[in-house]
């Protein structure tokens, strides 16, 4: 196995840029999620990095071998990157075993080699004694390990997932999810998974690198990502956390500091050295708003929707100071709110959002 670096790396179509100055590593064995919405550039970086497109800056690195700068590109067939599509592509008419020898048979691989190479790779999908089934006896789930098994018998340096459980539905989605984890806990292959499902990045990568606009914007864990936010994109991205203006009233102290959100003082935490400043954002999760307490000071407004979700209710509200920002947070039952109710709620946590340039 081995690891991928880029390096300032940018691809342009015309005069667009799809992917824009992107530099980051992903160690030997790392698992690491490639997340964004729609037209963010993913599936760009991703055949940059397989070698379908040359860059047209910057360089790509694949253990210690230079295959892509502004020079030239090694082609796709001699990167060694393994590639997992999205609609798995088997032959209908090969069996199993067929399917995920062919590279080998086109490369004259030698028969019992070709077979115990074969076995190897079903062995680590976990699909071993299915070699003589035919695709179409085969569950979506059990397609999409073939379809790995495929790309594993080529002893890849890296694999690349594109969207592959997209197709799936939600609870085989779920039990895939789990195969992938597992799969790469006991083989350690170095894996870069494009995805815009969040909750899936979050599930099975080491890091997640967000990209907005063709730009990487934050490359950390998942808890990183979803306690620190760098930008107002990945704050609202990631989980639906609530963005708040707000105004930084104290320098940081031990992590924390003093911001007022609609006329109301809170305590969020925050980067080291953040200073005072107007025209903040702070990112909110429905865990750190609360109903205030009879006799506490809180933000006022109005319950404008409360939809019950079994032992709880979600909450939606819009303060008084400024209706057009909706906050929204769960109550465990009994809850006492309806829509139209009017109460107080107070934000007793957050994340102060970096200013740009820290970003
Ligand atoms: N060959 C191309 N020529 C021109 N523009 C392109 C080309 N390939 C991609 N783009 C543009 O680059 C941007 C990024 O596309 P890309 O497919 O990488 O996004 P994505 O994040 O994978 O989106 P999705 O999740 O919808 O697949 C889009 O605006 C797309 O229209």
């Amino acid at each position: 196995m081995a690891g991928l670096t880029m390096r300032g790396v940018t691809k342009t179509f015309g005069d667009f840029d799809a992917v824009k100055d992107v530099t980051l590593e992903v160690a030997d064995g790392e698992f690491l999620a490639v997340l964004g919405p729609s037209g963010c550039g993913k599936t760009t970086l991703l055949r940059l990095v397989a070698g379908f497109e040359g860059v047209t800056g910057g360089e790509i690195g694949i253990g210690e071998r230079v295959v892509s700068n502004a020079d030239g590109n090694v082609p796709p067939e001699k990167r060694r990157v393994g590639i997992v599509f999205q609609n798995y592509a088997l032959w209908p008419h090969m069996t199993v075993a067929e399917n995920v020898g062919y590279a080998l048979k086109v490369a004259k691989v030698e028969k019992t080699e070709a077979k115990r190479k074969v076995d190897e790779a079903l062995a680590l999908v976990n699909l071993q004694g299915f070699g003589d089934r035919y695709p179409a006896k085969l569950s979506g789930g059990q397609r999409q390990r073939v379809a790995l098994a495929r790309c594993l018998v080529a002893a890849p340096s890296l694999v690349l997932f594109d969207e592959p459980l997209a197709n799936l539905d939600v609870h085989l989605r779920a039990s895939m999810e789990d195969e992938f984890a597992a799969f790469h806990k006991r083989t350690g292959t170095t894996i870069v998974y494009i995805t815009h499902d969040q909750a899936e990045a979050m599930a099975l990568a080491d890091r997640i690198a967000v990209m907005d606009q063709g730009r990487l914007v934050q490359l950390d864990a998942p808890r990183k990502l979803y306690s620190e936010p760098a930008t107002e994109m990945v704050a609202s991205f990631i989980a639906q956390g609530i963005v708040l203006p707000a105004k930084v009233l104290s320098g940081e102290e031990g992590g924390h500091c003093r911001v007022s959100v609609l006329g109301q003082e809170a305590v969020v935490r925050c980067r080291p050295g953040e200073q005072p400043r107007e025209a903040a954002k702070i990112c909110c999760r429905a865990q750190d708003i609360e109903m205030a307490a009879a006799g506490e000071p809180g933000l006022d407004g109005t319950v404008i929707r409360a939809v019950y979700k079994g032992g709880s209710t979600r909450i939606e509200f819009a303060p008084a100071a400024d209706p057009t920002v909706h906050l929204h947070f769960e109550l465990p039952d009994p809850n006492p709110f309806q829509e139209g109710a009017q109460a107080r709620i107070r934000i007793r946590s957050g994340w102060l959002i970096p200013s740009g340039a820290a970003a």
